[in-house]
């Protein structure tokens, strides 16, 4: 297992495709996940969802029938279990064949399908187990009693790399715990590790009384609390198997857990956002859109994996300063990222592109193992190369609907704003986030016209889309920005506070404490 949080190794008798690619030519290897599920026939849930998350985070999905649901938007009429020695011969089907990176369970409706189940993942060995321990549709409906908490609690979550308990699972899990409070479910993620599997994320979308919609993540040693603002729709029937079907997708492309869990969430919402106010069905659960990105609407990039938030203390590295402290890039932005930083933008004017592509790579890595965003300055060709979560672009540089057609719908592009008129324009072209300044007078940046907290004002309130400030900002000035009453901006973006200092991880450490500050008094 990676020290950083990384998914586990693979076992001495897994059968490997790189291995195959050495000896077939033209062989590329496709992530695969199978999920091994109940059947919603109105396909907002259950196996029909899992099998569109997959297709549309680029995964491949083999597909296990545990049960047939009778079931649509208003609830679940009927459901028929498979017999377990079919289930288990679905199974030895695919995963003799298969070489699956990741199996995801959904409704295990029985203590003999859970049998079956345990049974071939002892035979067919893979990498990564997600268990979404499913037991009552959002509609109340049972669907899986609890007869099968014993072997839930004995036998599968010890063996599971994740679980996903919606509220009303993790307290069945605990023997009727009670969950009402966010920190109830820090409690019940606790106690849930306790029973062995490596990672807990407890969901909230079914808690009462929440602006915000709450999940909590627990890794045996920290908690993070993932929030999104609650989306009001009535199309959320499949949200629980979205989510956990999108961790075993980037799972399976190589994600840590804690990234997949975050890309997961933001694809959740912006799925929820997206479908808002589409109408399929006329009862009360209407499912969502899982193709919102494939959508050829310029505005789509605003349902790219980004959360906003994620701007908060943005750190900027400079190979300048790199040098005169003598510090790899990799260790500043390990540095930065231990330190609070919330996302990593690499601004390398001087590098050669061989040498930069090796660092960027290795600064993917470190970003990804900690769920950090990682964008590159202006070197498309590099954010490319080394799969980035996107750029950043600045007014002379490539126009950001280039930019966007050159990268996709998923990646994350951020374009340098100094006037109103600009930041319409960004969201016009499709940006995710602005950056806007220099706020202060800044060395880092030579014949950089300063806008000063008043030319900030002025483009947070004619942008839409989410902004960070830039320029001359650091520990003691960094709260008069975050006050300036702008509910989009995000953060601040930082260069010399972070990396033209002796020691990045005390200086990481201060600002967030400052920011986290100056947030919580507007
Ligand atoms: N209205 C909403 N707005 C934003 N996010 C939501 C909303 N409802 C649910 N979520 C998110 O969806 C994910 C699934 O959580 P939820 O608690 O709904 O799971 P679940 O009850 O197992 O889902 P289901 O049974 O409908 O498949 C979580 O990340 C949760 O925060
Ligand atoms: C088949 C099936 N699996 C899971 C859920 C949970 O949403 C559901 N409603 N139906
Ligand atoms: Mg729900």
């Amino acid at each position: 297992m990676n020290s950083l949080g990384g998914i586990r190794s693979w076992p001495a008798n897994w059968r490997s495709t790189t291995a195959l690619m050495t000896t077939t030519e033209n062989v590329r290897k496709v992530p695969q996940v199978l999920t091994v599920a109940g059947s919603d026939s109105g396909a907002g849930a259950g196996i029909q969802a899992d099998l569109k998350v997959c297709a549309a985070r680029g995964v491949y999905c083999a597909s296990v029938i545990t049960a047939v649901t009778a079931q649509n938007t208003r609830g679940v009429q009927s459901v028929h279990l498979l017999p377990p020695e079919f289930v288990s011969e679905q199974l030895k089907s695919v995963l003799s064949d298969f070489e699956f990176d990741v199996v995801k369970t959904g409704m295990l409706p029985s203590t003999e399908i859970v049998e079956v189940l345990l049974q071939n993942l002892s035979d067919f060995p893979v990498r990564a187990l997600v268990v979404d321990p499913v037991m009552v549709s959002t509609s109340g409906h049972v669907l899986a009693g609890s007869s099968i908490l014993s072997i839930f609690r004995e036998r599968l979550l010890p063996i599971a790399d994740i679980i996903t308990p919606n509220v009303k699972e993790a307290s069945a899990l605990l023997g009727g715990f009670r969950i009402e409070t966010v920190a109830d479910m820090r409690s019940a993620a606790k106690l849930l590790h306790e029973m062995g599997p490596r990672f807990v994320l407890v969901k909230g979308g079914d808690l009462p009384d929440s602006s915000n919609s709450v999940d909590v993540y627990f890794d045996g040693k920290e908690f993070h609390e993932l929030r999104s603002p609650r989306v009001a729709t009535r199309n959320t029937h499949g949200t629980g198997c979205t989510l956990a079907s999108c961790i075993a997708a980037e799972l399976a492309k190589g994600s840590s857990m804690l990234s997949a869990v975050k890309v997961a969430k933001r694809f959740v919402d912006n799925a929820l956002d997206y479908s808002k106010d589409i109408a399929i069905g006329s009862g009360m659960q209407g499912p969502f859109d899982h193709f919102f990105g494939l959508k050829k609407d310029p505005q789509s990039s605003r349902c790219s994996i980004f959360n906003p938030d994620d701007l908060f203390l943005y750190a900027v590295s400079d190979s300048r300063m790199n040098r005169k402290w003598n510090r790899s890039i990799v260790d500043a932005v390990k540095a930065a990222i231990e330190g609070g930083a919330t996302i990593i933008q690499l601004r390398e004017k001087e590098a050669e592109t061989r040498e930069f592509l090796e660092e960027a790579k290795a600064c993917v890595d470190i970003c990804r193992s900690h769920g950090v965003i990682l964008l590159i300055n202006d070197r498309i060709d590099i954010a490319l190369a080394c799969n980035a979560d996107g750029v950043h672009v600045g007014q002379s540089d490539l126009p950001v609907d280039l930019v966007r057609s050159l990268l996709g719908p998923d990646k994350i592009i951020g374009v340098s704003c100094k006037t109103p008129e600009q930041a319409h324009q960004a969201w016009k072209d499709g940006a995710d986030y602005i950056g806007s300044g220099g706020v202060f007078p800044t060395n880092t940046k030579a014949n950089n016209r300063t806008i000063g907290l008043d030319g900030l004002k002025e483009v947070c309130d004619a942008s839409k889309l989410p902004v960070v400030a830039i320029g001359g900002i650091g520990i003691s000035n960094a709260e008069s920005v975050m006050q300036i009453d702008a509910p989009n901006l995000k953060g601040v973006a930082v260069v010399s506070a972070l990396f033209d200092q002796d020691c990045v991880l005390t200086q990481a450490k201060k600002l967030h404490k400052t920011l986290k500050e100056s947030k919580r008094e507007i």
